[in-house]
């Protein structure tokens, strides 16, 4: 039976990937690091040449975003030597790799949504490291896709929904950044456009390579996005808070975030057919589960 990589299982992507309902005859592979040690290249090429692989989803990530700024060797590690490693190993087993990354690749200059060959220019170490991974994905040798996505959220993991319904159970009032615009992501939505890519990489020897955007359809700011959390949480009798709309420079962190970075689909429509669904409509099916979670 055909088995595909996924590595991060227990991450937001992975544990959704796994979620997904798969064709019979393919098997989900999903390891985690206490299986694979990304920062073990050696390990990782050992895993891909374990057994007859159809393909390689490469999930994990280290996606702390203020702490690699000063935890750079790991973040480099994991986010860049490990893509390269999986390049590598997948060129010589003659498997495509699927590689994520980042919206914080780019600066965030940009009036409208960034298009897929649209300069890069990482204001951070994770967004840097993300495309030290997506360089080496490229030059590899490896037939790949490299799925750039964005503000990821589910009802599994740590996520900005989470912390503001945790956060938001115990305060009036949330000071919340507007200034940075983007869209957000359901982690279900970009794991069912990784299994449609995956599923034609391994069958179809012409299937479309190469990098694309994929998020939820809209623009919003955190602020926004935090906004529109607490009232479908209320509506179903969850926590709320009054959310206050602030400048970045009065909610300093280690990293520096683009101000936008609103991702273009047109790549993924062309080459894949994938038309996003609103973030707003994905939102409410992740607390739908979340709030029957804790019922
Ligand atoms: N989250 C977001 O907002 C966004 C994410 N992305 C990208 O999407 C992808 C999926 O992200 P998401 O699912 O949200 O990430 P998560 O942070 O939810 O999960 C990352 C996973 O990577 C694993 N991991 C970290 N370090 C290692 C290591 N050294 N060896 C093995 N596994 C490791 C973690 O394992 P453990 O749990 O054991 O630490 C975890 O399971 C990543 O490539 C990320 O860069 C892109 C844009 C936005
Ligand atoms: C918790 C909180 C955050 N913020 C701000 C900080 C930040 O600018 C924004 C979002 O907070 P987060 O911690 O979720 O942000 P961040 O960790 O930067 O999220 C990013 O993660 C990586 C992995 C990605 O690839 C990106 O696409 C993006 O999703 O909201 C507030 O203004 N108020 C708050 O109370
Ligand atoms: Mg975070």
């Amino acid at each position: 039976m055909p088995a595909i990589l996924v590595t991060g299982a227990n991450g937001q992507l992975g544990t959704e990937l796994q979620r997904r309902q798969w064709p019979d005859d393919i098997e989900i592979v999903a390891v985690d690091l206490a299986e694979l040690d990304l920062t073990d290249t050696d390990a990782i090429a050992a895993m891909v040449a374990s057994r007859p692989f159809a393909a390689v989803i490469n999930g994990a990530a280290y996606t702390a975003v203020d702490k690699a700024e000063s935890d750079l060797v790991t973040a480099w590690a994991v986010n860049a030597l490990a893509p390269a490693a999986f390049g590598k190993a997948c060129a010589e087993a003659g498997i495509p790799l699927v590689q994520v990354s980042t919206d914080y690749v780019f600066d965030g200059s940009k009036t409208g949504a960034w298009e897929v060959n649209d300069p890069v220019a990482p204001l951070g170490v994770y967004g840097a490291s993300k495309l030290g991974g997506e360089l080496a994905v490229r030059t590899s040798g490896a037939r790949h896709v490299i799925v750039r996505t964005a503000w990821v959220v589910s009802a599994h993991g740590n996520n900005f929904v989470k912390t503001m319904l945790r956060v938001g159970a115990d305060r009036d009032t949330l000071n919340v950044v507007a200034d940075q615009h983007g869209s957000p992501t359901s982690a279900a939505d970009l794991a069912e456009t990784l299994k449609t890519i995956v599923l034609r990489l391994i069958r179809d020897d012409t299937a479309p390579t190469g990098t694309f955007h994929f998020s939820n359809a809209g623009a919003t700011s955190w602020a926004e996005f935090a906004a529109e959390i607490f009232r479908q949480s209320e509506q179903r009798g969850g926590p709320s808070a009054r959310v206050e709309p602030i400048p970045t420079s009065e909610y300093p962190t280690p990293a520096r975030r683009p101000a936008n970075s609103l991702l273009s689909h047109d790549a993924i429509r062309a080459a894949y057919g994938i038309e996003p669904r609103d973030w707003r409509e994905a939102l409410s099916d992740i607390l739908d589960e979340l709030m029957k979670e804790d019922a």
